[in-house]
């Protein structure tokens, strides 16, 4: 074959994809079994400096993340960000590693297990297979195997329960790209945001009740959300409203309890405005005013890890109780939780809805 870089190509050649560099298509059964794409973010391999610097060099080159022009952007994540974040982050994520990996990838393909294991023992004929969009294991990956165990019908599930631009759509352009190289495409279905959905709600709320029963009650429970440059939502993305609706239902969920129920985002990135109140200096206020018991959950996050574990369960505690904070206690995310997999289970029925063979 000769080589053309794709430069030399007239325009209207290089934008569809070449037919002769599909890949080649697996058999698939007429009524094979459905698939469900669960998508999470992504995280390092190891946690070294080299495979965090890999992992953010792809993660902050995503046009749907960093919403600058490319050319100057590139000049300050090769210049600076990528030379100075991985080594400040690899203590960070030493800290919470697991024997088994980065607890994000952990504890995503344990609820994926968890999710296969209800739709089997319902008798579903499903297959569930979880991919990352950037690192591995890939988007592109995991769909591969799903359809080389025959699914030609695929609903994709992302682990976000709120909509955002820089989450969810990312993760929807992510699998179009690698249906764009496949000539024989499965039927697919995207599955946009589940933030009020009873199944999520009745989880996190059980979740919370659990807790308490475990523990007892705190003065205040704070729901952090991971934050969004303010400017994105001022241009229509609807992650704050997606948030705002799940305190609202969770509020609802817990009765009498409901004037605990504190919401903030994490997590700033930059030196832009994010949304606001920001966690870590309402921790610091409430301290300040007298307020000694808190509890913290994270309900955006399906998974634990970094920004759960590290900067809320271990930065935050330690600025509230250097403030006067007297008790602070991280409540988990759904994780693999028996309760959750159930509610995802029935997620996922409902949107393969004639789709049962
Ligand atoms: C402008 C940058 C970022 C946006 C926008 C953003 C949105 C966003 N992120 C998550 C979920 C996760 N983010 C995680 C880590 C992380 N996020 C950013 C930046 C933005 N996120 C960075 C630079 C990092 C790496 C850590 C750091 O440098 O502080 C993670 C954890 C990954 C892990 O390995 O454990 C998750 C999960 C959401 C839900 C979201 C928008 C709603
Ligand atoms: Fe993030
Ligand atoms: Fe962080």
């Amino acid at each position: 074959m000769v080589f053309m870089p794709n430069i030399f190509l007239p325009r209207f050649l290089s934008e569809s994809p070449d037919p002769h560099a599909l890949e080649p298509d697996p058999p698939l059964r007429a009524a094979g079994p459905v698939g469900v794409l669960l998508v999470n973010l992504g995280t390092p391999d190891q946690p070294s400096a080299g495979a965090i610097k890999r992992y953010l060099g792809e993660f902050l080159s995503d046009s749907r993340v960093i919403e600058l022009p490319q050319w100057l952007w590139q000049i300050i994540l090769r210049g600076v960000i990528l030379n100075l974040r991985p080594r400040k982050l690899a203590p960070r994520y030493k800290e919470i590693w697991l024997e088994q990996g980065s607890p994000l990838l952990v504890y995503s393909q344990a609820q994926g297990r968890a999710l296969q294991e209800v739709l089997r023992g319902g008798g579903d004929n499903v297959r569930v297979e979880v991919g990352m969009r950037y690192g591995n294991p890939s988007i592109s990956d995991a769909l591969g195997r799903l359809r080389s165990q025959g699914c030609e019908r695929i609903v994709v599930l992302p682990m976000y329960p709120q909509y955002a631009a820089s989450t969810t759509a990312t993760a929807v352009d992510a699998v179009a790209a690698s249906a764009a190289r496949m000539r024989n495409q499965p039927e697919l279905r995207f599955i946009k945001r589940y933030n009020t959905d009873p199944t999520y709600i009745d989880a996190l709320a059980r979740k919370v009740r659990q807790f308490w029963a475990d523990h007892g009650k705190p003065q205040r429970l704070l729901l952090s959300f991971h934050g969004l440059p303010r400017t994105t939502v001022e241009q229509g993305d609807p992650y704050h409203r997606d948030c705002m609706e799940t305190v609202q239902a969770l509020r609802q969920r817990l009765g009498d309890d409901a004037d605990r129920v504190h919401v903030s985002f994490q997590s700033r990135f930059g030196a832009q405005r994010w949304l606001e109140p920001y966690t870590e200096p309402t921790l610091k206020e409430w301290a300040a005013q007298g307020i000694t018991d808190v509890d913290v959950m994270c309900p955006g996050f399906l998974a634990d890890c970094l920004e759960t574990l590290e900067e809320i369960q271990m930065q935050c505690r330690d600025a509230f109780l250097a403030s006067g904070g007297k008790q602070f206690r991280y409540i988990p995310c759904l994780n693999d939780d028996a309760f959750w997999a159930e509610g995802l289970a029935a997620l996922v029925r409902r949107n393969i809805s004639g789709w049962e063979s």
